[in-house]
C-alpha cells in the first residue's frame, strides 16, 4: 500500500493530505445519510420547491455533511486503536499513523463549526440542535458509551443513524412531524440487518478488537435470525408511508418488492450461512434503502 510508505507528515502532499482528512468522514455512508436527509427536505414541500426553499435545502445539505462528516471524524479518532487491530479498518489514516488524534480532532472541530454556522445562519436553530443531538448521539453516546458496552449498542446508537429525514424535514417546515418520524423509523429498523450482516463476516475483526458485537457475544446463528427477523419488521414499517397517506402506490409497490427481497436475502442467509452471502446481504442492505428513499420522491412527485 502506498500510503504506508509515507514517513512522516512534511513528506506528504497536499492532495494526499486532503485525501487522508477526507477518507476520515467516511464519504460513502455520508452520502448515503446526506441523500436521506435530501429525500426529507424534498417530501417536506408540496411540488418543486421554491427558489428560497431550494436555497435552504442546498444550505442544509451541506450543513448536514459537514456536521455528519465531523461525527464521522470523531468516532475514527475515540477508535484510533481498535480501528488498528481490525482489517476492515486498519488503513484508515489516524489508525495507521499518517494524522494524529489531534489533527483528527481539529479536524472534527472545524467541519462541526463550519456546518453548525451553515445550519444557524441559512437554515434555522432547530435544524442545528438536531443536528448537533445527533453528532453527539453517534459520537459520544454510541461510540464511546455503548460500543464497548452491549451488544444492542448499533441496535439503539441506530437512532443517531437515523435522523436524516427528520433533519431534512426540520430544515424545510421548522417542525418535526409524523412524516419526519416515520422516516426515522424506517432506518433505524434498517440499521440491525445493515450491521449485522456485515459484522457476520467481520466477525474475527470484532472479536479481536474485543467489541461486544452481537455475533461475537451471541453467536452466528443467533445472529442470522435476528437479522431475518429484523427484515420482516423492517418490511412492515416500510408500509407506514403508504397506511398514513404520505405516499401512495409507486411507493407502496417498490417498498414491498424491496422488502421482500431484502427477506429472501435474510431468509437464506439464515438458513444456509456463507460469508459470500452475508458480503452480499450487507451490500444489499445499502441499495434497499437507497431504491426505499427514491421510491419516496418519485412517488411524490408523480403524485403532485
Ligand atoms: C449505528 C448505525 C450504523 C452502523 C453500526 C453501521 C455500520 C457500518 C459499517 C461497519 C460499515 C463499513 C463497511 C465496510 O467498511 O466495508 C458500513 C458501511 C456503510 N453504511 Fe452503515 N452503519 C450504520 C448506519 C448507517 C446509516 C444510517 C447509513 C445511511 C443512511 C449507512 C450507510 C452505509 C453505507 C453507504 C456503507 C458503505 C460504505 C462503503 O461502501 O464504503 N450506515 N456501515
Ligand atoms: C450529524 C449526523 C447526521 C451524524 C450522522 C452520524 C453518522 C456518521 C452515522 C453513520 C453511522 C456509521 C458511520 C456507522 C458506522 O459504524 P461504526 O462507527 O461502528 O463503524 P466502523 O467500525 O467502520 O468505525
Amino acid at each position: 500500500m502506498s500510503s504506508s510508505m509515507v514517513s512522516s507528515s512534511a513528506d506528504v502532499s497536499l492532495p494526499s493530505r486532503a485525501r487522508q482528512f477526507y477518507a476520515l468522514t467516511k464519504p460513502r455512508v455520508v452520502q448515503l445519510i446526506v441523500f436521506c436527509a435530501v429525500i426529507g427536505m424534498l417530501l417536506a414541500v408540496p411540488g418543486v420547491p421554491t427558489a428560497e426553499e431550494g436555497v435552504r435545502a442546498v444550505a442544509a445539505s451541506i450543513g448536514i455533511w459537514l456536521v455528519a462528516g465531523a461525527a464521522a471524524a470523531f468516532n475514527c479518532l475515540i477508535e484510533q486503536e481498535i480501528d488498528s487491530r481490525m482489517k476492515r479498518t486498519a488503513w484508515r489514516p489516524t489508525a495507521n499513523g499518517e494524522l494524529t488524534r489531534t489533527q483528527a480532532l481539529i479536524f472534527s472541530a472545524v467541519l462541526c463549526t463550519l456546518g453548525g454556522v451553515v445550519l444557524v445562519v441559512f437554515v434555522n436553530a432547530l435544524t442545528l440542535w438536531l443536528t448537533l443531538g445527533t453528532f453527539v448521539g453517534y459520537a459520544i453516546i454510541y461510540t464511546v458509551i455503548l460500543k464497548p458496552a452491549t451488544p444492542q449498542n448499533i441496535v439503539i446508537g441506530g437512532a443517531s443513524g437515523a435522523m436524516p429525514p427528520v433533519l431534512g424535514w426540520a430544515a424545510m417546515r421548522g417542525a418535526v412531524e409524523p412524516e419526519a418520524l416515520m422516516l426515522c423509523l424506517i432506518i433505524f429498523l434498517w440499521t440491525p440487518p445493515h450491521f449485522w450482516a456485515l459484522a457476520l463476516y467481520r466477525v474475527e475483526d470484532y472479536a479481536r478488537a474485543g467489541l461486544p458485537m452481537l455475533p461475537v457475544t451471541h453467536g452466528n446463528k443467533f445472529t442470522r435470525l435476528h437479522v431475518f427477523l429484523y427484515t420482516w419488521v423492517l418490511l412492515a414499517a416500510t408500509l407506514l408511508p403508504y397506511i398514513y397517506g404520505m405516499s401512495r402506490h409507486i411507493y407502496l409497490v417498490s417498498a414491498v418488492v424491496l422488502g421482500l427481497w431484502f427477506m429472501v436475502y435474510a431468509f437464506r442467509l439464515w438458513r444456509h450461512y456463507s460469508d459470500e452471502l452475508a458480503r452480499k446481504t450487507f451490500r444489499f442492505s445499502i441499495l434497499h434503502l437507497m431504491l426505499l428513499f427514491a421510491a419516496l420522491l418519485v412517488d411524490h412527485y408523480v403524485w403532485y
